[in-house]
């Protein structure tokens, strides 16, 4: 009776809960919780008040080590700014702010307990992505329990790291391999557009996703497991990967509040993140590795450029060779960066030339000249089509994938800018490329979709030579993968517009709204109504 005159009281009804939690039976316990929690609310408002600018990971005095102050939202307190990044399109919100306090160059903030610092002009972005004081990577937990620790794109700099991105680019990503499996995705082309046509003339329009989707996994179960699947031979396999790699980048992809508020992990997990990614280790496992064992049992002699990247794995003795659960990890992700990446940027590619009539026109017949009416479309002759390579680095511009570069960088030490301001360690870093995009200072009329600003206003390097445009990110931890994304994605987008006229399904009118997830997506997948050519 007692404890209900004090909680009518009290506003707050989780204080009826206390006593329950804590196993306390009387009055007297629930005081001494009141006055916990009251004290540890009144610390963290004062620590709030005392961190000043970037909020409340920053206290100390963290945002003035330097001889300039790194500028900052305070957000609110224990949260600092996590309610304002967990959802939505995080890229434009911190766009916003950084623009409208004039916080540019870097700003500070805090997701809970978590220090970072934003930069969204491309001077500060270059010293970032560029300096071996930013090249590790602070790891969230779903990383690490789908063993991306072990993989290249969080393993910490230092020799293991170094050795797996020295295989990678010798024998995944160089350019003789990639040209030796030009055959590969030669046919992956083919299917699709076979696909293509098909649902024309059965629906009377096509939504192209989920052919880039089968094409992207292809593409990369070609290069690296030596195999590919045919949607309509109803293959189990098929089925597996392509729910684990959802999965997976559903996981990876949520914004899980225990990685920035840890103690929020004992109690609140709306997502099963962990029961989820514990669920799913051993499928991926169980796959793999049954896949590396029908390698070895073959003892292929595919080896050289021909041969997958299995086969190459396999072949290593001395340093270079992984113990298998490494090359899991390897393996695992080179199927997971490999798909969504290739298959959205095609996809935003082919919306915008549905809604630039005049720029698809102008690249068919750029096409047309080059190929000299052959079937299709060769590697070789992508040299000889600058307007489809100023095509794809529009929509890179106007549609980054990894609109914050998709993997964060942290400092391993003090690190000094040019600027004066100094970031210390243990800051996770980040490069706002879609900010730097769609700066109107940076880019002369930021929005229109203009192919030609490319060769009026000069080239730009897109892999990572030039911070106006780096979609790739740059310096030692730029993407491996850059050039086999782009001999991809180029070669779909020439067949896709050498092949079919696409065009507005007026029922469903093409919209570029935006969904971030690991990757930022289309909202609603491009549906449009094509003509074969
Ligand atoms: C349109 C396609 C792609 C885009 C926009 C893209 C973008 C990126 C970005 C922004 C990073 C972080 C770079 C940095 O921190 O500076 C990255 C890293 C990485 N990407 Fe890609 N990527 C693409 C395709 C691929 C493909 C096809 C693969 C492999 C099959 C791949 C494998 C990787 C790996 C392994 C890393 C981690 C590198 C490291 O930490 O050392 N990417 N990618």
């Amino acid at each position: 009776m007692e404890l209900m005159n004090l909680a009518s009281k009290e506003t707050s009804y989780w204080m009826l809960a206390l006593p329950a939690v804590f196993g306390s039976q009387n009055l007297h316990d629930v005081s001494i919780l009141g006055y916990l929690l009251l004290a540890v609310v009144s610390l963290s408002l004062l620590t709030w008040a005392l961190a000043g600018g970037g909020g409340i990971a920053w206290k100390n005095g963290r945002n003035r080590l330097g001889r300039v102050t790194i500028p900052g939202p305070r957000g609110i307190p224990v949260f600092g700014s996590l309610c304002t990044l967990s959802r939505g399109l995080a890229h434009r919100a911190l766009a916003a702010m950084a623009w409208s306090r004039a916080n540019t160059e870097i700003m500070a903030f805090s997701l809970g307990s978590t220090p970072v610092i934003v930069a969204s002009e491309p001077n500060t972005a270059r010293e970032i992505l560029m300096s071996p004081h930013f090249a590790d990577r602070p790891v969230k937990q779903s990383a690490k329990s789908l063993m991306f620790s072990r993989a290249i794109g969080f393993a910490p700099n230092g020799a293991y790291w170094r050795t797996l991105r020295r295989i990678a680019s010798n024998h995944l990503f160089a350019p003789r391999r990639i040209l030796a499996h030009e055959a590969g995705r030669k046919l992956d082309c083919a299917e699709m557009v076979k696909a293509v046509s098909a649902e024309q003339n059965g629906v009377g329009s096509v939504v192209l996703r989920q052919h880039l989707q089968l094409a992207a996994l292809n593409n990369i179960m070609g290069s690296v497991f030596g195999r590919r699947y045919d949607p309509m031979s109803k293959d189990q396999d098929l089925d597996d990967l392509t729910s684990m790699v959802a999965e997976g980048f559903e996981l990876l992809g949520a914004f899980n509040w225990s990685d920035y508020l840890p103690w929020l992990g004992y109690f609140y997990d709306p997502l099963r993140v962990n029961q989820r990614c514990s669920e799913l280790v051993p499928r991926i496992r169980t796959l793999v590795k049954r896949i590396i064992d029908e390698h070895r049992v073959s003892n292929s002699d595919k080896k050289g450029d021909i041969g997958d990247f299995v086969d190459v794995l396999l072949s290593f003795d001395g340093d270079e060779k992984l113990q298998e659960d490494d090359m899991i990890a390897v393996l695992w992700e080179m199927i997971f960066r490999g798909t969504d990446t290739t298959a959205l940027l095609t996809e935003w590619t082919m919306a915008e030339l549905v809604l630039n009539p005049d720029v698809q026109a102008k690249l068919r017949d750029e096409i047309k000249t080059a190929v000299n009416d052959r079937a299709d479309v060769a590697d070789a002759d992508l040299a000889k089509l600058p307007y489809l390579a100023a095509v794809v680095k529009e929509t890179l511009r106007l549609h980054p994938p990894g609109p914050l570069l998709s993997w964060a960088r942290l400092s391993t030490s003090d690190v000094q800018l040019s600027n004066g301001m100094v970031v210390p360690k243990g800051t996770t870093a980040m490069v706002n490329m879609w900010a730097i995009t769609h700066d109107p200072v940076v880019w002369s009329d930021p929005l229109k979709f203009n192919p030609d600003r490319f060769s009026e206003n000069g080239d730009v390097d897109i892999r990572g030579g030039d911070l106006r445009l780096a979609p790739f990110g740059a310096g030692r931890r730029v993407c491996p993968g850059k050039n086999m994304a782009l001999a991809t994605v180029t070669r779909w987008v020439a067949e896709l517009v050498q092949r079919f006229e696409w065009s507005q399904d007026q029922t469903n009118p093409v919209k570029l709204d935006e969904v971030l997830k690991l990757s930022c997506e289309m909202e609603h997948p491009l549906r449009a109504v094509v003509t074969e050519i």
